[in-house]
């Protein structure tokens, strides 16, 4: 049996029927009891008004909803606006972004530049209402100059007032490892909670992955190859990578898990069960 706290991440869906079917979702998932949903926030407020809604809706049925922030292209004046609102709700935690730069960046504001500017912000203006859970790059964020620069730029998020982290996914548990030995050394001692992308799709997972440069190591890129036109096979092999991947973490005393839910509950709810949550 394991207890160890648990949270899940869902994005605004494009339809009704989407949105729909997210608080299905939500309903299941709520009966593990974790503790926050947390919805995504398009960079430049491209899901503004939705992320808004969801996290009101999902927060008003009893399990803490957390949103997150995207500060790239978006101005003082629209988060703080959003700020004011999540506290009027009673919202007590957010997630810290920067956010995926837009294609046209040109025709963005660009007021912040990094996710350690918004963790200031949020700090300077409502001081301690808010918990403020910030990214954290096991592999490298993509952009970054190297492993140390990256290193001294979440350290920057942290200073700024970060109480928490959440990784970018990884399938190989040595560099969540390494990760959080480098950031004990340098004298980050905040939880470092590990990001778990459940495993389900093959070319969705692939083409995600390019993009915030997670690698899918070789052996189980190969595999996922092999059971190209048999997706339960696929879902099968999945569910046992994350699943071994999540019992290594807890070896390693992960605090916890957040899960890429994807607005699925059933992926997620298959390995907590083997599991035993
Ligand atoms: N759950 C989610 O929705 C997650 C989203 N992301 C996405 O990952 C992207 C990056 O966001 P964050 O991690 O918040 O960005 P960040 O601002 O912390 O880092 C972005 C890049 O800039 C560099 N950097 C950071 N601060 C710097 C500074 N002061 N000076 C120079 N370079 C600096 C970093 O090394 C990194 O390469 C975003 O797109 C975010 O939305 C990442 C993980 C989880
Ligand atoms: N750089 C980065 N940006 C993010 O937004 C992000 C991360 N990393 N890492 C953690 C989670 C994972 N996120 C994800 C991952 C995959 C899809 C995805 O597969 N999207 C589908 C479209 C989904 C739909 O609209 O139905 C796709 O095909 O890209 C979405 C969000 C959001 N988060």
């Amino acid at each position: 049996m394991t207890t160890l706290p648990i949270s899940f991440e869902f994005f605004p869906p494009k339809t009704a029927e989407g949105v729909d079917k997210l608080m299905e979702q939500h309903a299941i998932l709520a009966a593990c009891q974790p503790e926050f949903f947390s919805i995504t926030y398009g960079a430049g407020g491209t899901t503004r008004d939705l992320t808004q809604k969801l996290v009101l809706d999902i927060n008003a049925k009893g399990i803490p909803a957390v949103p997150h922030l995207s500060c790239i292209g978006d101005t003082h004046e629209s988060l703080q606006a959003l700020l004011t609102t999540y506290k009027n709700a009673g919202i007590d935690k957010i997630v810290t972004l920067r956010g995926d730069l837009p294609k046209d960046i040109d025709d963005v504001a660009n007021e912040f530049h990094y996710a350690n500017e918004l963790v200031t912000f949020i700090r300077q203006h409502h001081g301690d209402t808010f918990t403020l859970v910030v990214a954290a790059y096991p592999e490298v964020h993509p952009e970054a100059k190297n492993a140390q620069q990256d290193l001294i730029n979440f350290k920057r998020k942290v200073e700024a007032g970060a109480s928490a982290a959440i990784t970018q996914y990884f399938y190989n548990a040595d560099a969540y490892e390494d990760f959080v030995n480098r950031c004990r050394q340098q004298g980050i001692t905040i939880p470092i909670y590990p990001g778990i992308m459940p495993i389900t799709n093959h070319e969705r997972l692939a083409r995600f992955s390019r993009m915030c440069g997670a690698e899918i190591p070789r052996w189980i890129e190969k595999r996922l190859l092999d059971y190209q036109n048999e997706p339960a096979s696929l879902q099968a092999f999945g569910l046992e990578v994350v699943t071994k991947l999540c019992q290594k973490l807890i070896t390693l005393e992960a605090p916890g898990f957040h899960f890429y839910s994807l607005n699925q509950a059933t992926p997620t709810l298959n390995i907590l069960q083997n599991l035993r949550f």
